[in-house]
């Protein structure tokens, strides 16, 4: 059975639970429509209702177009999250997760209860059903809770409040139905762009394309880089060391929290974006420029190891979040905020280009990626790549080695880049990586001595505790 969702009052033809919010269908105060009871006065909010209130417009916004960092970041909505108790933080954190992590779950869930699809004009009804039935499908959540909150949503948004019939009904059947619906779905197709599927099934198979989707729909947990003594981090903070140093804890959410955050003894950095700076080998004393280095994992990196580096980004926003990081922990670099495709500030030892990218090898730890990328993206990203590329090229001495990275799963973005250079026959050489000096790590490097991490790999016996983030790495010396 479906619902009708034209709008109309009541929701049209749609059978048992789908009329409109009654005012006994939820908590307390959940579906007087907004109005407010005699006297004047506003009846109390229902509990619960500012984290869904946020989760709704992270969710809306993502669903826009919008990076999530940047939504938690600045703006109207980043202030009212962090004004949210922690708990609530954290509950609206859960619920935005599972709303873009099974995204394509919950609109196959929703879909087969709509007589047509929902309309783009409707303000915030996509977000608030889909943040409803995250909690529905996926959250230890009440149902009738998650149905009433949603109405209750819907009814606070103009645009979308004519929808609250629908809102009710659809939520409620998926609420009625969802063993059924979960049992039926196939989530590895279903969360995934079927566009991504296609290319990393032809990149690296059809078995590997499914683990990698497997894995980005669980939540991983935190990579901690340490300035020194992993295995003493490790067991202050109840966490494994693993095989290149990283600190992986067994946790998720505020890192501000974490014991050693205020003394500056680590950052956060998943243990795969650590590696295109081993690959820089000695860098004490060396002059080294990171050229796309906000927030600044790698800057951090180099910056303990004693290299003399310049952090430079186009974003003045994003550079002042690096000095923020690099005050904590108590390093230094130069920063730069500058184009790097125009940049030519001096001659380095070393070019660290960390590049924009897809990202598509980090939607585990991105999941709103997964929603807002396109195809043609991969393209328009690869092409500033080869410009950033090309001048970095011009900013090496004679020797000097260039590190190229992308935390994308991309050919374009990763080996097809090497190849252009020798096609233009730049001049820079392959220095072909291997699993020595990668800490033994051998499933990582590839045949032509580059490095390829994938989310399927670093497989442990925690399945928790497994995964890294996809990068691509690639070391070259300038002729
Ligand atoms: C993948 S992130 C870098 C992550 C960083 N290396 C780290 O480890 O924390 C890419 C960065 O490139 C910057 N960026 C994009 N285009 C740029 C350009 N033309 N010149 C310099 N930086 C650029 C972005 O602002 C962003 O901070």
């Amino acid at each position: 059975m479906t619902a009708d969702n034209s709008g109309r009052k009541g929701g049209g033809k749609a059978g048992k639970g789908f009329g409109p919010a009654r005012p006994h269908d939820g908590p307390k105060g959940a579906f007087k429509g907004g109005r407010p009871p005699q006297g004047g006065r506003r009846p109390p909010r229902p509990q619960g209702i500012e984290a869904r209130a946020v989760a709704v417009d992270l969710v809306a916004g993502v669903q826009k177009g919008r990076l999530l960092d940047a939504l938690l970041d600045t703006g109207a909505t980043a202030e009212r999250y962090q004004r949210l108790d922690p708990r609530d933080r954290g509950l609206a954190r859960a619920i935005v997760g599972y709303a873009l992590r099974r995204h394509g779950q919950i609109d196959d869930a929703v879909g087969r209860f709509l007589t047509r699809p929902l309309p783009d004009d409707a303000g915030t009804l996509k977000a608030v059903i889909a943040v409803s039935a995250a909690q529905i499908l996926f959250m230890d959540v009440a149902d009738h809770a998650a149905v009433a909150l949603g109405v209750e949503l819907a009814g606070g948004d103009k645009a979308a409040a004519p929808f609250k019939g629908v809102v009710n009904a659809v939520l409620r059947r998926v609420s009625e139905n969802k063993a059924t619906i979960l049992a039926e779905q196939d989530a590895i197709a279903l969360n995934t762009p079927a566009w991504l599927m296609e290319r990393w099934s032809a990149s690296f198979g059809a078995d590997v394309a499914r683990d990698i989707a497997a894995m980005n729909a669980i939540e991983p947990t935190l990579d901690l880089t340490v300035k020194s003594d992993p295995d003493g981090w490790a067991a202050r903070l109840g966490g494994i060391r693993l095989p290149n140093g990283s600190v992986r804890l067994p946790v998720t959410g505020a890192v501000e929290k974490i014991d050693g955050y205020e003394e500056g003894g680590w950052w956060v950095q998943d243990a795969a974006a650590t590696l295109p700076v081993h690959l820089l080998g000695d860098v004490k004393g060396k002059k080294v420029v990171d050229l796309c280095a906000a927030p600044g994992g790698k800057t951090a990196q180099l910056a303990a190891l004693g290299a003399d580096v310049t952090a430079l980004d186009v974003s003045f926003h994003r550079l002042q979040r690096l000095e923020r990081n690099l005050y904590r922990l108590g390093l230094k670099a130069n920063l730069v905020k500058a184009d790097a495709t125009e940049w030519l500030g001096g001659t380095f030892d070393m070019v660290l280009l960390d590049a924009p990218c897809t990202a598509t090898g980090t939607l585990r730890r991105h999941p709103d990626g997964a929603v807002g990328k396109k195809p043609a993206d991969v393209a328009t990203l690869a092409a500033l790549q080869r410009r950033l590329i090309d001048q970095a090229i011009r900013m090496l001495r004679p020797g000097g080695l260039l590190v190229f990275s992308t935390c994308s799963l991309e050919q374009e973005e990763g080996p097809d880049q090497i190849r252009r250079l020798r096609l233009i026959e730049a001049p820079l050489d392959v220095v072909p990586v291997t699993a020595d000096e990668l800490f033994g790590m051998q499933e990582i490097v590839t045949p032509d001595g580059f490095v390829r991490t994938l989310p399927s790999h670093l497989k442990l016996e925690d399945a928790r505790l497994s995964g890294l983030d996809g990068f691509f790495a690639a070391r070259l010396r300038r002729q």
